[in-house]
């Protein structure tokens, strides 16, 4: 597998758009592919998709799903240095979502007093709070946190450790995060301690993990992968979590919704609020049975 230095960008309407994203989103062999849809121009209805793909298969194939979707334009950017993503984002402005204000280090100097500050430098791992689906998930977390607290939090799909990590700096005891990919984990870990934050992290597949669930049950489990997995890890979500316990699930679009939703509610969850980012979607659903 070699590494894949292209960004892959495509435009279309919107139903275009969000059918193209639907069909990266079922490829199993495109599970890990990262890409990002928004609304680009609003007056003239253009969507726009991007994908950085990180490995050469993975680039033929978000490609191939693409193209072959009609009425979407697709053009792939060659980028001349490795360090592509840090580049890209490097000039990005901090994040804020309710009292979280996520930054790099080009932002060093621009910390705000009295907010919860979180330092997340661009890298290998998905999870710099630009995305809507890591926006959405902090905005939940900010409002559940105006009426409770949560000692025990897992962080399924952790990336960079973004959700475990605003966790354990808003008074969470237990923070834990998994990543089936393990340099995500590794750079988890080095941002828990970068903001001396109490969270570990360990690679796993959803929550298959012997100490994962040694750690629960969990007052709040966030999940921020696909609808696929979402809709997988249902049954084990429900049983890490306690009764009244809360799952914050994102990564899926609006589109998704339903059937996503309808996996928790038919295991005993309610659904209070829902969170849109562009074509995103966050779920906030309460496990009561
Ligand atoms: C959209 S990113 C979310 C990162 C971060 N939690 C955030 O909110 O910004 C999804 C992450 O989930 C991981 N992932 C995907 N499927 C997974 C699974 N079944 N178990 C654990 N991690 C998974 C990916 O490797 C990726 O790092």
């Amino acid at each position: 597998m070699s590494e894949s230095a292209v960004q892959i960008i495509a435009h279309g309407d919107r139903a275009v758009a969000e059918a193209a994203a639907a069909a990266l989103d079922a490829d199993p062999l495109l599970e890990g592919a990262t890409y990002s849809i928004l609304e680009e121009d609003e007056e003239r209805g253009v969507w726009r998709i991007d994908a950085f793909p990180t490995t050469d298969e993975e680039a033929a194939g978000v490609e191939a799903r693409l193209k072959a979707q009609d009425g979407l334009t697709v053009t792939v950017d060659k980028l001349a240095d490795a360090d592509w993503l840090a580049m890209s984002l490097s000039g990005l402005p901090p994040v804020e979502a309710g009292r979280f204000f996520v930054y790099g280090a080009h932002d060093q100097g621009r910390v705000p007093p009295n907010r919860v500050n979180l330092k997340i430098d661009a890298g290998a791992a998905f999870g710099t709070g630009h995305h809507g689906t890591t926006v959405g998930c902090l905005l939940a977390f900010d409002e559940l946190l105006k009426r409770e607290r949560f000692e025990r939090v897992l962080d399924v799909g952790c990336g960079t450790g973004v959700l475990a990590i605003a966790a354990a700096k808003t008074g969470s005891r237990v923070a834990v995060g998994t990543d089936i990919d393990a340099p995500s984990v590794r750079i988890a870990n080095e941002n828990a301690a970068l903001n001396q934050a109490k969270a570990r992290f360990v690679h796993a597949s959803g929550l298959n993990d012997r100490k994962v669930r040694g750690e629960g049950p969990y007052d709040l489990v966030f999940a921020n992968i696909l609808a696929p997995p979402l809709v997988a890890l249902a049954q084990d979500i429900k049983e890490a979590l306690k009764l009244e316990g809360v799952a914050i699930l994102s990564g899926l679009l609006r589109t998704q919704e339903r059937r996503v939703t309808a996996a928790y509610l038919s295991r005993g969850f309610v659904l209070e609020r829902r969170i849109h980012r562009d074509a995103w979607s966050a779920l906030v659903l309460r496990r009561k049975g």
